[in-house]
């Protein structure tokens, strides 16, 4: 069984990979370049998890070490699966690109299939086989730009470069490099993100502006923030503060959302690698129908079971090489 299979007394779903056994959640511990995905089977008809099932489960303690979870249901209209989405912080999201490659890595190999359709708040997603062994190619959808649909606090007429005024954030306009940062590139690719356009990434002190770019005033439902750096027509470097998760070594939306504004602003061309600290994903998107297409790894690291009330993981013991 190559999916997320786990040791109890019976299986509720023979047929499915990703089996919920008796006495335990099954969970697999995953990465998308080094972005911490946690998948959990609810797909038995569990009850979703909450809020603070979500937070007590990012505790280190518990050692499942996630930035999100990817809680799978059961399927509504022909979907495969309906996934919701839980940041570290409990906060639910409408979309998460690493963690559905995870998702349908996993989902691959249990289904022998090649197309998947992945339902989540924000759409269905289509995923196929990337090329190469674990990777995934996810068509993300159209991106948005109106400023209601970002959303941001009020209107904006052109949200390629929106104003994101620091001496709005008490502190703000005093960290180190703050004042690199220009106006930002917005976008919603199901979920919000704003992209600041920089030379020197490293210049910025991100663990301190991260944090109250997130929570500024002007996003009303916070915002995933990037400083990307264009290296070249079809290369851009970028590092990303989470919403609910802080930093990350990798967030595959950041990677859509600044491919879209990137082609939206003259600064690369409809294909291009976007260079994150945990590594690439190749990002297009398409002409014809503006889908923002992502590939990239899937990386399965451990497997397990969740004791619900008591909020701990047993890990399997690794398997002999
Ligand atoms: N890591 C993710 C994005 C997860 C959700 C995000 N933090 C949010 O709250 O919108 C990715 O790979 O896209």
């Amino acid at each position: 069984m190559s999916g997320l299979t786990a040791q109890r007394g019976a299986a509720v779903r023979p047929q499915g990979g990703i089996e919920a056994m008796v006495n335990g959640l099954p969970v697999v511990k995953m990465n998308g370049l080094g972005n911490a995905i946690a998948v959990i089977d609810l797909r038995g008809g569990e009850a979703p998890l909450t809020v603070a099932e979500a937070r007590a489960l990012a505790a280190p303690s518990v050692g499942l070490g996630f930035d999100q979870i990817m809680a799978l249901h059961p399927a509504t209209d022909g979907a495969d699966c309906f996934m919701r989405i839980y940041n570290a912080d409990g906060s639910e999201a409408g979309a998460c690109g690493n963690g559905t490659r995870c998702v349908a890595d996993l989902l691959f190999a249990e289904t022998r299939r090649d197309r998947l359709v992945l339902a989540t708040e924000a759409g269905d997603l289509v995923c196929t086989p990337g090329g190469a062994a674990h990777s995934v190619t996810v068509d993300m959808g159209a991106p948005q730009f109106a400023w209601d649909r970002i959303p941001l606090a009020g209107p904006v007429d052109d949200t390629r470069a929106v104003t994101v005024p620091l001496d709005a954030v008490p502190g703000a306009a005093a960290v180190r490099g703050a004042g690199l940062i220009g106006p930002a590139s917005v976008a919603n690719v199901g979920n919000p993100h704003a992209i600041f356009w920089v030379d020197d990434i490293e210049a910025i002190d991100f663990a301190t502006l991260g944090p109250l770019l997130e929570r500024h005033p002007l996003f009303p439902e916070r915002v995933n923030v990037s400083l990307a750096r264009v290296d070249g027509p079809d290369r851009i470097t970028l590092k990303v503060w989470e919403r609910g998760a802080g930093l990350t070594r990798a967030c595959g939306t950041a990677a859509c959302a600044t491919m879209a504004t990137a082609v939206r602003t003259g600064r690369v061309g409809h294909e291009a690698t976007i260079v994150l600290p945990g590594g690439e994903l190749r990002l297009a998107w398409r002409e014809s129908d503006g889908h923002i297409l992502m590939t990239g790894p899937a990386e399965t690291e451990a497997r397990g079971l969740i004791d619900r009330q008591n909020l701990t993981v047993r890990f399997e013991a690794p398997r002999a090489a």
